[in-house]
């Protein structure tokens, strides 16, 4: 059995091209500790999503290693792009349609998650009805009714008005400490980085520093352009 601080995500010497003459990912290792709470930073382009997918096994690496405590739960930017069924209760049990529960189970572990997430009195609401912060609720209770160990979230405020996106990265955290999940969440946004128990900076394609995050803010801020990382 792991101990309770081991990494609950590695990855190890990560490198990826999406075409021949241009690395995106150039040898990239990172540990995030079990229980916590990390976001990935970076300014525009550096390669924060290729990372994340790359750990989600959504991109097949060419070399490298990655290894994540399953099961994964993997929360996009957009959740128009993940949300599939017509209401929140039929969204949240799709993702256990491989488990083979019994109804009961199904029911239990779906209101068990929106509870999670405050969204049980809107279990029977058509998702083209919710807010997108709502949304991203919902995306992240399909993660919680799966019991995902490990949560990563794909700059999931970047379409939310600023009173959501505080709402949201306080609740991961919450989860996260609740549950004892892991999570990653990838961001370029400074004041969610408040929240946070460690981050990893990635710079043109390399991680260059992993750690406390009030440095890797302070180094973000001297690497990025100040109106691009700004919150
Ligand atoms: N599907 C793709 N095909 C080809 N190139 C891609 C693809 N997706 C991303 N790239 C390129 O890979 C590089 C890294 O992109 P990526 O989206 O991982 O960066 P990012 O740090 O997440 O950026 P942002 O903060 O803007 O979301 C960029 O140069 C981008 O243009």
């Amino acid at each position: 059995m792991q101990s309770p601080a081991a990494p609950a995500i590695v990855a190890n010497n990560l490198s990826f091209n999406w075409s021949d003459d241009r690395p995106v990912l150039k040898d990239c290792s990172l540990a995030v500790p079990r229980g916590e709470f990390w976001m990935l930073l970076g300014t525009n382009g550096c390669g924060k999503s290729t990372l994340l997918r790359l750990l989600a096994g959504l991109l097949e690496r060419r070399s490298g290693d990655v290894n994540l405590a399953p099961p994964v739960g993997f929360v996009f930017q957009n959740p128009d792009h993940q949300l599939v069924m017509p209401t929140v209760g039929a969204d949240v049990s799709f993702g256990l349609v491989e488990e083979r529960l019994s109804y009961e189970q199904v029911r239990q572990r779906v209101d068990e998650a929106l509870m999670a997430v405050n969204l049980l009195p809107l279990l029977r609401r058509p998702i083209y009805a919710l807010s997108g912060g709502q949304k991203q609720r919902v995306a992240i209770a399909g993660a919680i009714a799966r019991h995902c160990e490990v949560l990563l979230l794909d700059e999931p405020t970047a379409l939310l008005d600023p009173d959501s996106q505080i709402e949201l990265v306080e609740q991961v955290r919450k989860l996260v400490k609740s549950r004892g999940m892991t999570a990653l969440w990838v961001t370029h946004r400074l004041n969610e980085l408040d929240f946070a128990d460690g981050a990893i900076l990635l710079d043109r394609g390399r991680v260059i520093d992993q750690g406390e995050p009030e440095r890797l803010k302070q180094r973000l801020l001297e690497i990025g352009n100040g109106a691009e990382v700004a919150s």
